[in-house]
């Protein structure tokens, strides 16, 4: 039987450029690492390369995963990530703020790893992270939880078309539930990927005073 081209054994992987990386001269605290390579990656042409894969816990202690946008990284290491408090991963979060977030830029074969804490910022933070949304992730936010179930488009458009009206009426509006997250690592990995699988990683681990790297077996 023959294997076809788009089956996952068939698809080539780790086929990015390998990058040089200087893990000897690579600085003392992760986020201007992660800062610089998230700079190579959108100077190489990743689209959203500030997207990530943000994995949570439920209160089963079953893990979830879902792609999100990684807002801002501070200067103290911490990632930004917004979504509704009724959301499934907003849920997951209150109950369990243990995270983590992966990055993947494929073209530079580099992967970044973040494991740590969420925090909530405070009301106003999130207020103001709101009103710079997209004015349609404002609606959808308003008209009903992110990931609740709906049966008819008509049933969604009328709640769209009420959330929508809430907005005209007051363009300052605020969904309550909407909320800024920052993620604070413990540990951030960094993998520089080889065609000839000859990888590259350095993991920062959190002391209480600042952090450790150490270079970790491909
Ligand atoms: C590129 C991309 C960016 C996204 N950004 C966000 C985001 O910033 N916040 C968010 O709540 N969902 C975002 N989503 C949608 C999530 O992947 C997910 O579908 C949604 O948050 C529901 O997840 P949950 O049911 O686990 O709570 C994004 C999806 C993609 C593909």
């Amino acid at each position: 039987m023959q294997t076809r081209r788009d089956e996952p054994g068939a698809v080539p992987s780790i086929v990015g450029q390998a990058q040089d990386f200087d893990w000897a001269s690579a600085p003392d605290a992760p986020h201007e690492l992660f800062l610089r390579w998230l700079r190579d990656a959108t100077n190489a042409g990743v689209p959203e390369a500030h997207a990530a894969t943000l994995s949570t816990v439920d209160a089963d202690g079953l893990p979830d995963a879902r792609v999100l946008t990684v807002k801002d990284v501070s200067g103290d290491c911490g990632f930004k990530i917004a979504t509704g408090d009724e959301s499934p991963k907003g849920h997951q979060l209150l109950t369990n703020p243990n995270c983590a977030l992966t990055f993947y830029w494929s073209p530079l074969a580099r992967a970044v790893r973040v494991r740590g804490t969420a925090q909530r910022a405070t009301a106003a933070e999130s207020a103001t992270d709101f009103l710079a949304c997209h004015p349609q992730t404002r609606a959808n936010a308003l008209a009903a939880p992110q990931s609740s179930t709906f049966s008819t488009d008509a049933s969604r458009d009328e709640l769209i078309r009420q959330a929508q009206a809430a907005m005209e009426l007051d363009p300052g509006i605020v969904s309550p539930q909407w909320t800024v997250w920052t993620v604070i690592p413990k540990s951030v990995e960094f993998w520089q990927g080889d065609p000839n699988r000859n990888h590259q990683r350095l993991g920062y681990i959190r002391t209480k005073t600042a952090w450790d790297k150490q270079r970790l077996w491909p």
